[in-house]
């Protein structure tokens, strides 16, 4: 297949573009490169080191011989641009990752509220509509999120998708309907991802698009099979406080001998997937699309669940390093129960890594091998949820005054 890659350059984006690649699909990343002004504008950088988006697609042909096609299009600003593109190309099928994708990056100020909203609700509106528009059947596989569903307390499992309801009607009978299950975002970044579902439903219905929403848990590790295959195709690995992962910030801050940091008591439970899986996941979806008129197909994309104090106490056990329990910045329930439902991956053939058996490799390869690339300053989560909640924030975990942590 010939498949575009939106955000290709980004986490997830480019093991994506690689398996896929391996694969022997002819890939084209549309990027516009955000992430990596991201990471100027907050002065971080991934823990490991990564090379322009030109230079990986280099090594990727000369370690292969496959070429993977990069084009500077922003899916947001640039509507005509990737009209353009769209015409002249004629994808078989388009995978979407092109969003701001941390919660805490878009909760940080007004304008960051702004800049995630527009410009991940424009990336997906605009995509639709130019599909629509061109005639383009490529099926779309979109990255969407577990956290769609709010983290309720209920006790039943969350379903793909959708939620069977039985309605009383005006005649005493009771009609039954499965509606999308109802959405409960816990951040702006969250809710973006609910205005897409919207949007997805809208197309499929209106005009026949054949769409996958994938809800994808916490997505934790680094490497993949293909990743692995040069120094120079590594992936990135994020540790800051914005866009640094649960468990990835505990990896890293076990290797540097920075206490783990538990927001409020760690009750918190989440959905986990390894990002080899992730990417696995995704050609299984690109494999089954959904038939034209059907409605979205969706799948929830995780493979464990998990409780925060759990994992630290486990990363803490093996490696010694300390536990602290911070002021929560987030506004969220403080202990949730998770049980999801995942059997669409699992029929199609999908057989997890766990944690278990996947997490000491992790610290031994990355995490210690990159710890002298840490700054320890960019490590405290400092965005809040509300304005009261940004003046309980604890800007040092360690006990010292961070020189600067602006
Ligand atoms: O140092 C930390 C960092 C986080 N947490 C807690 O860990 C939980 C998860 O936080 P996270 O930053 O790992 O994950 P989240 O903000 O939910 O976002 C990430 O995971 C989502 C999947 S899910 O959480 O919605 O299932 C994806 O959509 C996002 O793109 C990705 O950044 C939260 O309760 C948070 O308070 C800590 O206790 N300590």
């Amino acid at each position: 297949m010939k498949i575009a890659v939106m955000g290709g350059d980004g986490f997830i984006g480019w093991p994506t573009s690689l398996h896929l690649s391996d694969a022997g699909h002819e890939i084209h990343i549309l990027d516009n490169l955000s992430r990596r002004w991201i990471d100027t504008e907050l002065g971080v950088q991934s823990l490991t080191p990564m090379d322009s988006i030109q230079e990986r697609t280099r090594i990727w042909h000369a370690e292969t011989g496959r070429r993977i096609h990069f084009h500077l299009i922003d899916l947001a600003r640039d509507y005509e641009l990737l009209k353009k593109w769209l015409s002249e190309h004629r994808p078989d099928a388009i995978v979407h990752f092109a969003e701001q994708r941390a919660a805490p990056y878009s909760m940080k100020s007004d304008r960051h509220k702004n800049y995630t909203v527009n410009n991940n609700v424009n990336a997906t509106h605009n995509l639709l509509n130019a599909l629509v528009d061109l005639n383009l059947d490529a099926h779309l596989v979109h990255l969407g999120t577990m956290g769609v569903y709010g983290y309720s307390t209920i006790g039943a499992a969350i379903p793909e998708g959708y939620l069977p309801v039985g309605i009383e009607t005006t005649d005493g009978r009771t009609a039954s309907q499965e509606i999308l299950y109802p959405a409960n975002p816990g951040s702006i970044y969250h809710m973006t991802k609910c205005l897409d579902q919207l949007l997805f439903q809208f197309y499929a219905k209106n005009d026949g698009l054949r769409i996958t929403d994938l809800h994808q848990g916490i997505v934790w590790g680094t490497h993949t099979e293909q990743t692995r295959r040069h120094e120079q195709l590594i992936n990135r690995f994020d540790y800051d406080g914005d866009y640094g992962t649960v468990l990835n910030r505990f990896l890293i801050q076990a290797a540097i001998g920075y206490p783990l940091t538990v927001h409020g008591t760690g009750g918190q439970t989440r959905a986990f997937i390894h990002i080899q899986d992730s990417v696995r996941c995704i050609e299984l979806a690109l494999k089954n699309p959904p038939v034209r008129g059907a409605r979205v197909e969706i799948f929830n994309q995780m493979t464990e669940t998990h409780r925060v104090r759990d994992l630290a106490d486990m990363i803490a056990r093996m490696s010694g390093a300390e536990v602290v329990r911070l002021p929560n910045p987030r506004k969220e329930a403080p202990e949730n129960d998770l049980i999801v439902k995942n059997d669409k991956f699992l029929d199609l053939g999908l057989a997890p890594i766990t944690l278990e058996a996947g997490l000491l490799g992790e610290i031994v390869d990355v995490a210690k091998k990159y710890a002298y690339r840490v700054d320890r300053s960019r490590v405290p989560a400092i965005s809040a949820w509300t304005k009261d909640l940004a003046a309980t924030v604890n800007h040092d975990p360690e006990g010292k005054r961070l020189k600067s942590v602006s």
